[in-house]
């Protein structure tokens, strides 16, 4: 079977939220819920150009930023907690969807062998992997946590897509990136990556493709062939 990748790609990266599980969902609910507490109307349209992708408070500085709010250091800590705690309570009340079609995908890139690494800027993406079934296909994690230990740049910048790279052993030129998120595509782009496949959950195909997709599809197993 063919994964729909060009033939110098040997490695696999893939965000999680949203492209995997159905988590940015979630996320964005919970988002909704502990800005708008604070008063804050916060669209659809927000969590896609200010939060999606990014590490937790780099998210919360992002959005406040866009209102003109520049709160100190520890309240914008305080705002990603609360709203930690808000998704981590959806999570446990709706429970964690992998998408079918990515599944599809997965179970193609392992019996070919493609060694698997998940990159997103969650620190609960052990918990999302395990409750979603898809601990198996993880050859590397770099997760929120490693963002966190590491001193890394987070989404948009390459760098935890650049750390997944160097846990499987392979060139980034060799390697695919799979995002939803566009700063996640932009992290991809601005890597190297030798292929980025924009994943759209929404209406922003364009957008991905602006961002630094080199093909934008809807589900991954539409690459299967
Ligand atoms: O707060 P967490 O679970 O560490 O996640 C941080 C971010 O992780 C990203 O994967 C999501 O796209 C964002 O919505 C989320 O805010």
């Amino acid at each position: 079977m063919s994964l729909g990748i060009p033939e110098k790609i040997t490695a696999l990266l893939f965000d999680l939220d949203g492209v995997l599980t159905s988590t940015a969902v979630l996320h964005r609910k919970a988002w909704r819920q502990t800005f708008e507490n604070m008063g804050q109307q916060f669209s659809e349209q927000d969590y896609l150009t200010y939060v999606d992708g990014k590490p937790r408070y780099d998210g919360v500085r992002s959005f406040l930023a866009s209102r003109g709010l520049t709160p100190p250091e520890p309240e914008i800590r305080r705002i990603g907690d609360e709203k930690n705690d808000v998704v981590n309570k959806i999570i446990d009340e709706e429970g964690i969807t992998p998408y079918p079609g990515s599944v599809r995908y997965l179970r193609a890139a392992r019996e070919a062998s493609f060694p698997i690494g998940v990159v997103t800027s969650s620190a609960n993406a052990t918990k999302v992997l395990k409750a979603g079934n898809l601990t198996e296909f993880v050859d590397a994690l770099v997760d929120g946590n490693v963002i966190t230990d590491q001193h890394l740049h987070g989404k948009p910048a390459p760098d935890s897509f650049l750390e997944g790279a160097r846990r499987l052993g392979v060139a980034p030129e060799h390697a695919a990136v799979f995002e939803d998120a566009l700063s996640g595509v932009k992290a991809g782009h601005d890597g190297g990556f030798g292929h980025v496949v924009g994943v759209d959950r929404g209406n922003q195909a364009e957008a991905l493709k602006t961002n630094g997709a080199d093909v934008v599809v809807n589900e991954l197993d539409e690459l299967l062939s």
